[in-house]
């Protein structure tokens, strides 16, 4: 009598012969071989059609989620100019502000940046537009929320950014930021050349033409940077110091930057002019792979004060801008310094490092909210000290991605997207407005102003900004708002 045996995998039955030809156990019943395997073939048809279910559902998901985002954003954007009598500023279904209740998330839109096309890096623009890198052998499929190609104009970009920074003048805390690996065009999209504005100014404008449509409203303005882990006050009236920040009280987002100055600002121009001179005080240098490297990480706040004359409290909103530092690799910033005999590679490689530090903190502190972990490390570096409130809870926030389409960047590029595709699956909650009593102090109007500064008295000097504030004329108009406007 020959042995007989299954095949593990089709049911664990295994026989052999006994010691004396006789079989240790009872012979398969006729037949169950052909059951077992057709019982196998079951299995498998069974376990594609789960597999095919489970990418079908996934990819109908992700398409409805890229409409509805389309759908939200188009809604948004046509409710975008609508005016509310101020007795009406509770957010009614239907209005932008009510739409950005219910995103109640941090969106993600990527930018490519012109340049050589690369059959490597392949996208689909459009609202749940997608990038698709071939890397190491690899496909890697990102959905985002939107996808602007490299043609995309500025306008276009801002179109996407407007319903949001409108929404500060409801009482939301906005924060939009640009992130990528340098050279990439964060600071382009951001600030732009003066014939091609980007988003900050757009949004000044836009901020400025909706206000003169009515209602009171107080502006105030502050813009730091971090460099090498030093956070330096942009707008300050002497030379940039080094300012200390602390944990503050949780309803002023839980941190304060002491010594910070803010300015009253009355109109756009001494907005602009104000930005521009902040700009120049920012540290700069040429890197081997950006002739105008930013070597810090800019934020810029602005606090959006109105009035309700028909209610007892108005609202408080902020608007963070914020331009973050290229994500590139230490060596390739700074040792191709050093192999050209760069004096300052040194210096290159250390900004590199810190710069790298802090986004990494920042990856940390992303991977905790999206994680929803009890404990959010928002202390790991001062850039994710100082985004804290943006990133807390009813925050609304933007992430704006900027990739290389080169295929020497290829590495660079799938790292970012890697990191956009985890910050889209951050979840802050559903966005809150901010109210304000009509009068009080800087910290009772604005709880979700994270940079509290003390009051301070400027001594303007050449090339500071022109005397700002409504109240200008006594020193005091340099100091931080004390009330709303009546
Ligand atoms: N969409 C675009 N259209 C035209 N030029 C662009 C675009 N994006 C970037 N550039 C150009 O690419 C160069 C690098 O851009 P930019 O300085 O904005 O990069 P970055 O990401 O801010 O770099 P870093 O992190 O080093 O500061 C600039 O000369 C800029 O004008």
């Amino acid at each position: 009598m020959g042995s007989w045996q299954v095949r593990p995998g089709a049911g664990g039955f295994q026989g052999s012969c006994g010691v004396f030809g006789m079989p240790s156990q009872r012979p398969a019943p006729p037949g169950l071989r052909a059951h077992m395997a057709s019982l196998r073939r079951g299995c498998g048809d069974l376990r594609g059609l789960v597999s095919t279910f489970t990418q079908s559902c996934q990819g109908s998901l992700s398409e409805a989620r890229g409409q509805v985002s389309w759908a939200l954003g188009a809604l948004s954007a046509s409710g975008a100019g609508t005016q509310l009598p101020q007795e009406q500023q509770g957010p009614p279904s239907g209005c932008p502000g009510r739409l950005l209740e219910l995103k109640g998330n941090i969106r993600v839109l990527c930018r490519l940046r012109p340049g050589t096309p690369s059959s490597l890096v392949n996208s689909e623009p459009g609202p749940g537009g997608t990038v698709t890198t071939c890397y190491r052998g690899h496909r890697h499929r990102f959905r985002l929320d939107w996808v602007f190609p490299p043609d995309a104009s500025q306008e276009e970009v801002f179109r996407e950014l407007e319903p949001a920074v409108l929404s500060c003048l409801r009482g939301y805390s906005v924060c939009i930021f640009t992130y990528g690996q340098t050279g990439t065009g964060k600071t382009y999209s951001m600030e732009g050349p003066p014939e091609d504005p980007g988003i900050a100014p757009r949004a000044l404008q836009s901020l400025f033409r909706e206000m003169r449509t009515g209602g009171q409203h107080r502006v105030t303005l502050s813009m730091v940077e971090i460099y090498n882990e030093a956070v330096r006050d942009l707008l300050a009236p002497g030379p940039p110091e080094r300012l200390a920040v602390r944990q503050g009280p949780a309803s002023q987002g839980g941190i304060q930057v002491a010594g910070l100055t803010y300015w009253d600002v009355p109109n756009l121009e001494t907005l602009h002019q104000m930005l521009s001179l902040g700009r120049s005080n920012r540290a700069t240098a040429a890197t081997a792979m950006n002739q105008h490297s930013s070597r810090s990480h800019a934020l810029v706040t602005l606090t959006l004060r109105a009035a309700s004359p028909l209610r007892g409290s108005g609202t408080a909103g902020t608007l963070h801008l914020v331009d973050l530092a290229g994500s590139e690799r230490a060596w390739k910033a700074g040792a191709v310094c050093s192999a050209r005999g760069d004096p300052d590679s040194a210096q290159r490689l250390r900004e590199a490092r810190t710069i790298n530090r802090s986004l990494l903190a920042l990856g940390g502190v992303m991977a905790a909210l999206r994680a929803r972990r009890p404990h959010v490390p928002f202390r790991d570096s001062q850039l994710t000290r100082l985004l804290q409130p943006a990133l807390g809870p009813g925050a609304t926030a933007v992430l704006l991605l900027q990739i290389s389409t080169r295929p020497e960047d290829l590495g660079e590029t799938v790292c970012s997207l890697k990191f956009a595709e985890r910050v889209g699956q951050v979840e802050l909650g559903p966005a809150q407005r901010r109210r304000a009593p009509r009068s009080g102090t800087p910290s009772s109007l604005s709880t979700d102003t994270p940079l509290t500064g003390t009051p301070c008295t400027p001594t303007p000097s050449p090339g500071s900004p022109p005397s700002p504030g409504p109240d200008s004329g006594s020193s005091s108009a340099l100091a931080p708002p004390e009330d709303l406007p009546s």
